[in-house]
């Protein structure tokens, strides 16, 4: 018995998306879900209970942040990420393998593991996949991931199966580390860059090796969005319909849909959050920069339809203020507004699900916000 399990609660006609629960030792969540990104144990300026009121049911923290500071073994002393965090939901960790190749100058891949400088003070540190399971062991979240290679984009065919090889006899070790799984439940991660075969080959291959989820890796990470829409179109389907599938670093409000539209049932991304401290907002017409200018004297909400705390309460105006000022207020709102929006866009794709009319949904939601082919 594994910590979580998925129950398929009901497919979409027309499209592959599908309603579920995600039953955790944490609650249960339904889904698709975006899960918002607590990369150092905290999503940035938000406290447990307001992500609580906003609807959050699973964050996610980064391993490699956590590893290199405070250290898993800070956290394993206060009890684990839950206790150390202060939240009693469900929480995923990534297993550092990101990070480590998109962080870290001077890195060496071996078959062993990954030999790689801290970005923080360039100090020498080394990564293997038994490493991985047991600093996400220490940490303690409810569901946690494989060790692989994130792929750059673009690369070349050959470098990308020998990496795939690679990962995939990572993920056996890390199967082979990782023995508390009515604990923790482990993630096998798809990769195999932009090519058709080898994604393929990933998926069947992870699929064999029966892990509880699977997390569809590599990508956004600069690629134009049709093609990872079609690396989802070549991939989503070989998963087992009993099992969730977890889209890693995405992402932007058309991507969910797009995503949920292809079966995905469980997305991450620092995007709201980021976006929201340089004080960019998404609105149901869009994006909206409210430290801009323009807005210096706009009384009206960030979003006229938005019903989040921040548009119940200040003006573009106020907000701008506070940006100009660097009152730490500013991107406290922005995030929130976010986040809610993010949130509320997953209730309305799930209800959509629930009505067979997500395809409409989708087409309702470029007509308003725009649709960005990037
Ligand atoms: C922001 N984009 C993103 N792509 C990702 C890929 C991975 C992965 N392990 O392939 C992990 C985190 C990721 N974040
Ligand atoms: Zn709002």
């Amino acid at each position: 018995m594994d910590a979580i399990s998925y129950e398929l609660i009901k497919k979409s006609n027309g499209c592959d998306a599908r309603l579920g629960k995600l039953h955790t030792p944490h609650g249960v969540i339904d889904t698709p879900v975006f899960m918002p990104v607590g990369t150092q144990a905290t999503v940035k300026a938000m406290s447990p209970d307001e992500l609580k009121d906003l609807g959050a049911h699973i964050i996610l923290s980064n391993t490699y942040h956590l590893y290199m500071r405070p250290g898993e073994k800070l956290v394993k002393k206060s009890g684990g990420l839950h206790k150390f965090m202060n939240w009693d939901r469900a929480i995923l960790t990534d297993s550092g393998g990101f990070q480590v190749f998109s962080l870290s100058n001077l890195r060496d891949i071996k078959e062993e593991g990954v030999t790689f400088k801290s970005h923080i003070d360039g100090s020498k540190h080394f990564i293997s996949p038994e490493k991985a399971i047991e600093i996400q062991n220490d940490l303690g979240a409810d569901i946690i991931m494989c060790f692989d290679e994130c792929l750059p984009y673009p690369v070349e065919h050959d470098y990308a199966s020998s990496s795939l090889n690679r990962t995939i006899r990572w993920a056996v070790r890390c199967k082979e580390t990782h023995k508390d799984t009515e604990r923790q439940s482990l993630f096998g991660i798809i990769q195999g860059g932009m090519f058709k075969d080898l994604r393929e080959r990933s998926a069947k291959e992870m699929v064999a090796l029966d892990f509880p989820g699977y997390s569809i890796g590599g990508l956004s990470i600069g690629e134009p969005k049709p093609i990872m829409y079609d690396v989802l179109d070549w991939t989503v389907h070989l998963l087992p319909d009993n099992k969730p599938r977890y889209l890693m670093g995405v992402g932007s409000p058309d991507c969910l849909i797009e995503g949920a539209i292809r079966g995905v049932d469980m997305f991450d991304c620092v995007l709201p959050t980021r976006i929201a401290r340089n004080g960019t907002v998404f609105t149901s017409q869009g994006k909206l920069v409210v430290r801009n200018a323009e807005y210096a004297e706009d009384l009206r909400p960030m979003d006229t339809e938005c019903d989040c705390y921040a548009c119940r309460n200040y003006s573009r105006a106020y907000i701008r203020h506070l940006f100009k000022a660097k009152e730490i207020l500013g991107a406290r709102l922005t995030t929130i507004h976010n986040l809610h929006f993010l949130i509320k866009l997953m209730e309305k794709i799930r209800q959509a699900i629930k009505d067979d009319n997500l395809l409409k949904l989708r087409d309702e939601f470029y007509a308003k916000y725009g649709y960005n082919r990037d």
